[in-house]
Protein backbone atom coordinates (compact mmCIF):
# COMPACT_ATOMS: atom_id res chain seq x y z
CA UNK A 1 0.00 0.00 0.00
CA UNK A 2 1.41 3.29 -0.79
CA UNK A 3 -0.47 6.37 0.96
CA UNK A 4 -0.12 10.25 -0.20
CA UNK A 5 -0.88 13.22 2.31
CA UNK A 6 -1.35 16.46 1.30
CA UNK A 7 1.96 15.55 -1.15
CA UNK A 8 2.91 19.02 -2.41
CA UNK A 9 5.84 20.11 -4.93
CA UNK A 10 6.83 23.41 -6.47
CA UNK A 11 9.48 24.53 -8.29
CA UNK A 12 9.91 28.33 -7.79
CA UNK A 13 6.59 29.48 -8.34
CA UNK A 14 5.14 26.40 -10.23
CA UNK A 15 3.18 23.99 -8.36
CA UNK A 16 3.82 21.05 -9.85
CA UNK A 17 2.11 18.87 -7.41
CA UNK A 18 -0.72 20.63 -5.43
CA UNK A 19 -2.31 18.27 -2.14
CA UNK A 20 -2.54 15.16 -3.61
CA UNK A 21 -3.76 12.47 -1.40
CA UNK A 22 -4.80 9.19 -2.50
CA UNK A 23 -3.95 5.38 -1.35
CA UNK A 24 -3.08 2.78 -4.12
CA UNK A 25 -3.67 -0.67 -2.87
CA UNK A 26 -2.58 -3.91 -3.23
CA UNK A 27 -4.01 -6.73 -5.86
CA UNK A 28 -4.59 -4.49 -8.10
CA UNK A 29 -3.69 -2.40 -11.18
CA UNK A 30 -3.67 1.30 -10.16
CA UNK A 31 -3.41 3.88 -13.49
CA UNK A 32 -2.09 7.01 -12.69
CA UNK A 33 -3.99 9.64 -15.67
CA UNK A 34 -3.19 12.95 -16.70
CA UNK A 35 -2.33 14.96 -19.64
CA UNK A 36 1.49 16.27 -20.38
CA UNK A 37 3.09 18.16 -17.17
CA UNK A 38 0.39 17.20 -15.07
CA UNK A 39 2.43 16.58 -12.40
CA UNK A 40 2.98 12.12 -12.59
CA UNK A 41 6.60 12.15 -12.66
CA UNK A 42 7.31 14.41 -9.95
CA UNK A 43 4.50 12.29 -7.75
CA UNK A 44 6.12 9.30 -8.76
CA UNK A 45 10.01 11.02 -7.98
CA UNK A 46 8.77 12.32 -4.88
CA UNK A 47 7.58 8.59 -4.11
CA UNK A 48 10.97 7.20 -4.23
CA UNK A 49 13.05 9.69 -2.76
CA UNK A 50 14.45 11.22 -5.86
CA UNK A 51 12.29 14.85 -4.93
CA UNK A 52 11.72 16.03 -1.93
CA UNK A 53 8.24 17.15 -1.13
CA UNK A 54 7.57 20.80 -0.37
CA UNK A 55 4.89 19.98 1.84
CA UNK A 56 2.76 16.51 2.78
CA UNK A 57 4.07 13.10 2.66
CA UNK A 58 4.52 9.58 0.71
CA UNK A 59 4.53 6.42 3.08
CA UNK A 60 5.41 2.94 1.75
CA UNK A 61 3.67 0.25 3.98
CA UNK A 62 3.98 2.71 6.35
CA UNK A 63 7.45 3.43 6.31
CA UNK A 64 9.45 6.21 4.08
CA UNK A 65 11.46 5.35 1.34
CA UNK A 66 14.74 6.33 3.20
CA UNK A 67 13.22 4.17 6.17
CA UNK A 68 13.39 0.93 3.48
CA UNK A 69 16.13 -1.46 4.06
CA UNK A 70 16.84 -2.77 0.76
CA UNK A 71 14.74 -0.77 -1.45
CA UNK A 72 14.17 -2.63 -4.24
CA UNK A 73 13.15 -5.45 -2.03
CA UNK A 74 9.88 -3.35 -1.32
CA UNK A 75 9.40 -1.06 -4.32
CA UNK A 76 10.73 -1.58 -7.96
CA UNK A 77 9.88 1.28 -9.97
CA UNK A 78 10.83 2.01 -13.91
CA UNK A 79 11.05 6.15 -14.75
CA UNK A 80 13.28 6.76 -17.07
CA UNK A 81 14.46 3.80 -19.40
CA UNK A 82 17.70 5.84 -20.30
CA UNK A 83 18.98 5.93 -16.92
CA UNK A 84 20.86 2.56 -16.67
CA UNK A 85 25.08 3.03 -17.81
CA UNK A 86 25.29 2.65 -21.23
CA UNK A 87 28.32 1.71 -21.01
CA UNK A 88 28.02 -1.42 -19.27
CA UNK A 89 26.44 -4.93 -20.68
CA UNK A 90 22.18 -5.23 -19.57
CA UNK A 91 23.52 -8.26 -17.36
CA UNK A 92 26.49 -5.95 -15.89
CA UNK A 93 23.72 -3.12 -15.11
CA UNK A 94 21.41 -5.51 -13.16
CA UNK A 95 24.23 -6.79 -11.60
CA UNK A 96 25.34 -3.76 -10.21
CA UNK A 97 22.13 -3.06 -8.85
CA UNK A 98 21.64 -6.73 -7.57
CA UNK A 99 24.72 -6.93 -5.59
CA UNK A 100 24.03 -2.99 -3.74
CA UNK A 101 20.75 -4.80 -2.65
CA UNK A 102 22.10 -8.07 -1.83
CA UNK A 103 20.22 -9.83 -4.46
CA UNK A 104 21.25 -12.96 -5.60
CA UNK A 105 23.14 -13.08 -9.01
CA UNK A 106 20.52 -15.86 -10.16
CA UNK A 107 17.85 -13.47 -10.22
CA UNK A 108 20.11 -11.06 -12.95
CA UNK A 109 19.39 -14.09 -15.26
CA UNK A 110 15.86 -14.82 -14.05
CA UNK A 111 15.03 -11.39 -14.54
CA UNK A 112 15.95 -11.05 -18.05
CA UNK A 113 14.56 -14.02 -19.41
CA UNK A 114 11.21 -12.37 -17.84
CA UNK A 115 11.61 -9.37 -20.44
CA UNK A 116 13.14 -10.91 -23.26
CA UNK A 117 16.52 -10.01 -23.40
CA UNK A 118 18.85 -12.94 -22.60
CA UNK A 119 19.82 -12.98 -26.18
CA UNK A 120 21.14 -9.58 -26.25
CA UNK A 121 22.28 -9.91 -22.26
CA UNK A 122 26.06 -9.19 -22.82
CA UNK A 123 25.18 -6.17 -25.42
CA UNK A 124 26.28 -2.54 -23.80
CA UNK A 125 22.78 -0.95 -23.06
CA UNK A 126 23.78 1.93 -25.27
CA UNK A 127 23.31 0.37 -28.27
CA UNK A 128 19.68 -0.52 -27.15
CA UNK A 129 16.53 0.55 -28.96
CA UNK A 130 13.87 2.62 -26.86
CA UNK A 131 11.73 -0.25 -26.87
CA UNK A 132 14.94 -2.51 -25.42
CA UNK A 133 16.05 0.02 -22.98
CA UNK A 134 12.45 -0.35 -21.61
CA UNK A 135 12.63 -3.84 -20.94
CA UNK A 136 15.58 -3.03 -19.08
CA UNK A 137 14.30 -0.83 -16.91
CA UNK A 138 11.15 -3.10 -16.14
CA UNK A 139 14.10 -5.97 -15.28
CA UNK A 140 15.50 -3.87 -12.58
CA UNK A 141 11.99 -3.15 -11.32
CA UNK A 142 11.25 -6.57 -11.17
CA UNK A 143 14.92 -7.37 -10.16
CA UNK A 144 14.07 -7.77 -6.55
CA UNK A 145 11.01 -9.10 -6.17
CA UNK A 146 9.23 -6.40 -4.93
CA UNK A 147 5.84 -6.20 -3.93
CA UNK A 148 5.43 -2.66 -5.08
CA UNK A 149 5.82 -1.74 -8.84
CA UNK A 150 5.89 1.49 -10.57
CA UNK A 151 6.18 2.36 -13.88
CA UNK A 152 5.62 5.18 -15.73
CA UNK A 153 4.70 5.30 -19.11
CA UNK A 154 5.93 1.87 -19.85
CA UNK A 155 4.05 1.28 -23.06
CA UNK A 156 6.39 4.05 -24.30
CA UNK A 157 8.45 3.32 -27.58
CA UNK A 158 6.75 -0.54 -26.81
CA UNK A 159 5.75 -2.35 -30.40
CA UNK A 160 2.24 -3.96 -30.53
CA UNK A 161 3.71 -7.16 -29.40
CA UNK A 162 5.50 -5.62 -26.35
CA UNK A 163 2.61 -3.28 -25.49
CA UNK A 164 0.53 -6.29 -25.04
CA UNK A 165 2.98 -8.33 -23.02
CA UNK A 166 3.82 -5.34 -20.64
CA UNK A 167 -0.49 -5.02 -20.45
CA UNK A 168 -0.24 -8.93 -19.38
CA UNK A 169 2.56 -8.49 -17.08
CA UNK A 170 1.49 -6.07 -15.20
CA UNK A 171 -2.33 -7.66 -14.56
CA UNK A 172 -0.38 -11.02 -13.20
CA UNK A 173 2.08 -9.33 -11.16
CA UNK A 174 -1.55 -7.43 -9.87
CA UNK A 175 -3.45 -10.72 -9.52
CA UNK A 176 -0.17 -12.13 -7.53
CA UNK A 177 -1.52 -9.49 -4.74
CA UNK A 178 1.13 -6.47 -5.37
CA UNK A 179 0.76 -3.23 -6.40
CA UNK A 180 0.99 -2.13 -9.64
CA UNK A 181 0.99 1.69 -10.42
CA UNK A 182 1.25 3.06 -13.64
CA UNK A 183 1.35 6.61 -15.27
CA UNK A 184 -0.11 7.13 -18.55
CA UNK A 185 -1.51 10.52 -20.55
CA UNK A 186 -3.67 7.25 -22.58
CA UNK A 187 -7.14 6.96 -21.69
CA UNK A 188 -7.58 4.14 -23.94
CA UNK A 189 -4.52 2.52 -22.61
CA UNK A 190 -5.37 2.70 -19.02
CA UNK A 191 -8.99 1.13 -20.30
CA UNK A 192 -7.11 -1.97 -21.09
CA UNK A 193 -5.23 -1.77 -17.72
CA UNK A 194 -6.34 -0.67 -14.65
CA UNK A 195 -8.72 -1.88 -12.00
CA UNK A 196 -8.41 1.73 -10.46
CA UNK A 197 -7.44 5.19 -11.74
CA UNK A 198 -6.32 8.20 -10.25
CA UNK A 199 -6.61 11.71 -12.64
CA UNK A 200 -4.54 14.54 -12.07
CA UNK A 201 -4.72 18.09 -13.73
CA UNK A 202 -2.26 20.90 -13.07
CA UNK A 203 -1.10 18.67 -9.42
CA UNK A 204 -4.41 18.36 -8.52
CA UNK A 205 -6.47 15.11 -7.91
CA UNK A 206 -9.45 15.11 -10.02
CA UNK A 207 -10.99 11.53 -9.64
CA UNK A 208 -9.57 8.81 -7.53
CA UNK A 209 -12.25 6.07 -9.04
CA UNK A 210 -12.73 2.25 -10.10
CA UNK A 211 -11.73 1.75 -13.74
CA UNK A 212 -16.04 0.45 -13.89
CA UNK A 213 -17.31 3.68 -11.72
CA UNK A 214 -15.29 5.32 -14.24
CA UNK A 215 -16.41 3.57 -17.24
CA UNK A 216 -20.37 3.23 -16.20
CA UNK A 217 -20.26 7.38 -15.18
CA UNK A 218 -18.63 8.58 -18.46
CA UNK A 219 -19.53 6.22 -21.66
CA UNK A 220 -22.15 8.77 -22.35
CA UNK A 221 -24.91 7.58 -24.85
CA UNK A 222 -26.65 9.71 -27.55
CA UNK A 223 -28.76 9.67 -30.33
CA UNK A 224 -27.56 10.80 -33.50
CA UNK A 225 -30.16 12.22 -36.37
CA UNK A 226 -29.41 13.49 -39.93
CA UNK A 227 -32.44 14.81 -42.12
CA UNK A 228 -32.33 16.82 -45.48
CA UNK A 229 -35.35 18.67 -43.33
CA UNK A 230 -33.38 19.77 -40.88
CA UNK A 231 -35.01 23.15 -39.77
CA UNK A 232 -38.07 21.64 -39.65
CA UNK A 233 -36.69 18.50 -37.48
CA UNK A 234 -35.28 21.03 -34.78
CA UNK A 235 -38.45 22.81 -34.90
CA UNK A 236 -40.38 20.14 -33.82
CA UNK A 237 -37.62 18.94 -31.21
CA UNK A 238 -37.43 22.07 -29.64
CA UNK A 239 -41.51 22.03 -29.36
CA UNK A 240 -41.30 18.90 -27.89
CA UNK A 241 -38.57 20.65 -25.03
CA UNK A 242 -35.71 18.40 -26.45
CA UNK A 243 -32.63 19.72 -26.61
CA UNK A 244 -30.30 19.13 -29.97
CA UNK A 245 -26.81 19.96 -30.61
CA UNK A 246 -25.20 20.33 -33.47
CA UNK A 247 -22.62 18.70 -34.19
CA UNK A 248 -21.15 19.15 -37.85
CA UNK A 249 -21.81 17.25 -41.21
CA UNK A 250 -25.30 18.17 -40.73
CA UNK A 251 -26.29 15.66 -37.91
CA UNK A 252 -27.73 16.31 -33.89
CA UNK A 253 -27.23 14.95 -31.20
CA UNK A 254 -29.53 14.14 -28.60
CA UNK A 255 -29.35 13.11 -25.05
CA UNK A 256 -31.52 11.26 -23.13
CA UNK A 257 -33.85 10.19 -25.86
CA UNK A 258 -34.18 6.57 -27.25
CA UNK A 259 -34.04 5.83 -31.62
CA UNK A 260 -37.59 4.31 -31.08
CA UNK A 261 -38.92 7.77 -29.52
CA UNK A 262 -36.98 9.76 -31.97
CA UNK A 263 -37.36 7.91 -35.09
CA UNK A 264 -41.64 7.64 -34.20
CA UNK A 265 -42.18 11.75 -33.28
CA UNK A 266 -39.78 12.09 -36.89
CA UNK A 267 -43.11 10.02 -38.79
CA UNK A 268 -45.45 11.44 -36.71
CA UNK A 269 -44.47 14.95 -38.59
CA UNK A 270 -43.42 13.05 -41.78
CA UNK A 271 -39.86 14.05 -41.62
CA UNK A 272 -37.26 11.79 -43.71
CA UNK A 273 -34.29 10.59 -41.39
CA UNK A 274 -31.21 9.96 -43.43
CA UNK A 275 -30.00 9.17 -39.95
CA UNK A 276 -30.85 7.35 -36.62
CA UNK A 277 -28.30 5.83 -34.80
CA UNK A 278 -27.81 5.40 -31.35
CA UNK A 279 -24.25 6.34 -30.18
CA UNK A 280 -21.70 5.83 -27.51
CA UNK A 281 -18.91 8.51 -26.41
CA UNK A 282 -15.22 7.08 -25.72
CA UNK A 283 -13.53 7.15 -22.73
CA UNK A 284 -10.68 9.20 -24.22
CA UNK A 285 -13.50 11.55 -25.14
CA UNK A 286 -14.13 11.86 -21.23
CA UNK A 287 -11.02 11.90 -20.05
CA UNK A 288 -10.45 15.01 -22.58
CA UNK A 289 -13.27 16.37 -21.06
CA UNK A 290 -12.58 16.02 -17.34
CA UNK A 291 -8.66 17.69 -18.07
CA UNK A 292 -9.61 19.92 -20.33
CA UNK A 293 -8.77 23.00 -17.58
CA UNK A 294 -5.70 21.57 -16.39
CA UNK A 295 -3.95 20.82 -20.04
CA UNK A 296 -0.62 22.54 -19.69
CA UNK A 297 0.04 23.03 -24.04
CA UNK A 298 -2.76 23.31 -26.29
CA UNK A 299 -2.27 23.09 -29.88
CA UNK A 300 -4.90 25.19 -31.24
CA UNK A 301 -6.86 25.34 -34.68
CA UNK A 302 -9.06 27.56 -36.19
CA UNK A 303 -11.84 24.92 -34.86
CA UNK A 304 -10.78 25.33 -31.46
CA UNK A 305 -10.59 29.35 -32.08
CA UNK A 306 -14.30 29.52 -32.37
CA UNK A 307 -16.17 30.71 -29.20
CA UNK A 308 -18.62 28.10 -27.91
CA UNK A 309 -22.13 28.56 -28.63
CA UNK A 310 -25.00 27.00 -26.42
CA UNK A 311 -24.44 24.21 -23.73
CA UNK A 312 -21.58 21.60 -24.02
CA UNK A 313 -21.14 18.43 -22.20
CA UNK A 314 -17.82 19.21 -20.72
CA UNK A 315 -18.43 21.82 -18.82
CA UNK A 316 -19.22 20.50 -15.88
CA UNK A 317 -15.60 19.27 -15.38
CA UNK A 318 -14.16 22.58 -15.74
CA UNK A 319 -16.37 24.08 -13.28
CA UNK A 320 -15.34 20.77 -10.90
CA UNK A 321 -13.56 21.95 -8.11
CA UNK A 322 -10.24 19.95 -7.11
CA UNK A 323 -10.62 17.01 -5.74
CA UNK A 324 -14.46 16.53 -5.93
CA UNK A 325 -15.49 13.17 -6.88
CA UNK A 326 -16.78 12.62 -10.87
CA UNK A 327 -20.24 13.14 -11.32
CA UNK A 328 -22.28 11.78 -14.61
CA UNK A 329 -22.35 13.42 -17.20
CA UNK A 330 -25.13 15.59 -17.73
CA UNK A 331 -27.98 15.59 -20.45
CA UNK A 332 -26.43 18.32 -21.97
CA UNK A 333 -24.54 17.05 -25.47
CA UNK A 334 -21.66 18.25 -27.05
CA UNK A 335 -18.95 17.30 -29.48
CA UNK A 336 -15.67 15.56 -28.84
CA UNK A 337 -12.57 17.05 -27.45
CA UNK A 338 -13.87 20.08 -25.95
CA UNK A 339 -14.03 22.30 -28.98
CA UNK A 340 -17.07 23.91 -28.33
CA UNK A 341 -18.53 23.89 -31.46
CA UNK A 342 -21.91 22.37 -30.18
CA UNK A 343 -24.57 24.56 -30.67
CA UNK A 344 -28.43 24.24 -29.01
CA UNK A 345 -31.27 23.71 -31.69
N1 LIG B 1 12.98 20.16 -12.11
C1 LIG B 1 11.98 20.94 -12.48
N2 LIG B 1 12.09 22.29 -12.45
C2 LIG B 1 11.08 23.09 -12.82
N3 LIG B 1 9.86 22.65 -13.22
C3 LIG B 1 9.69 21.32 -13.27
C4 LIG B 1 10.72 20.40 -12.91
N4 LIG B 1 10.23 19.12 -13.05
C5 LIG B 1 8.96 19.25 -13.49
N5 LIG B 1 8.63 20.56 -13.62
C6 LIG B 1 7.33 21.10 -14.04
O1 LIG B 1 6.35 20.50 -13.21
C7 LIG B 1 5.17 20.18 -13.98
C8 LIG B 1 4.87 18.70 -13.84
O2 LIG B 1 5.86 17.96 -14.56
P1 LIG B 1 5.87 16.37 -14.63
O3 LIG B 1 7.05 15.97 -15.46
O4 LIG B 1 5.79 15.81 -13.26
O5 LIG B 1 4.51 16.08 -15.41
P2 LIG B 1 4.02 14.72 -16.10
O6 LIG B 1 2.58 14.58 -15.76
O7 LIG B 1 4.93 13.61 -15.75
O8 LIG B 1 4.15 15.11 -17.65
P3 LIG B 1 4.54 14.17 -18.90
O9 LIG B 1 3.35 13.29 -19.18
O10 LIG B 1 4.74 15.21 -19.98
O11 LIG B 1 5.78 13.43 -18.56
C9 LIG B 1 5.45 20.63 -15.40
O12 LIG B 1 4.92 21.93 -15.57
C10 LIG B 1 6.96 20.68 -15.45
O13 LIG B 1 7.39 21.62 -16.40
Amino acid sequence: MIELDGLTKRFGSKVAVDQLSCRIKPGMVTGFLGPNGAGKSTTMRMMLDLDNPTSGSVRIDGKHYRELQEPLKYIGALLDAKSMHGGRSAYNNLLCLAQSNRIPRSRVAEVLDTVGLTAVSKKKSKGFSLGMGQRLGIASALLGDPEILMFDEPVNGLDPEGIHWIRNLMKTLASEGRTIFVSSHLMSEMALTADHLIVIGQGRLLADTSMADFIHQNSRSYVRLRSPQQERLRDVLHAEGIIAVESGNGTLEIDGATTEALGELAARHSIVLHELSSQRASLEEAFMQMTAGSVEYHAHSERDAAPPVGPHWGDQWGQRQPGAAPGPPDSTPGTPGGSGTGKGA
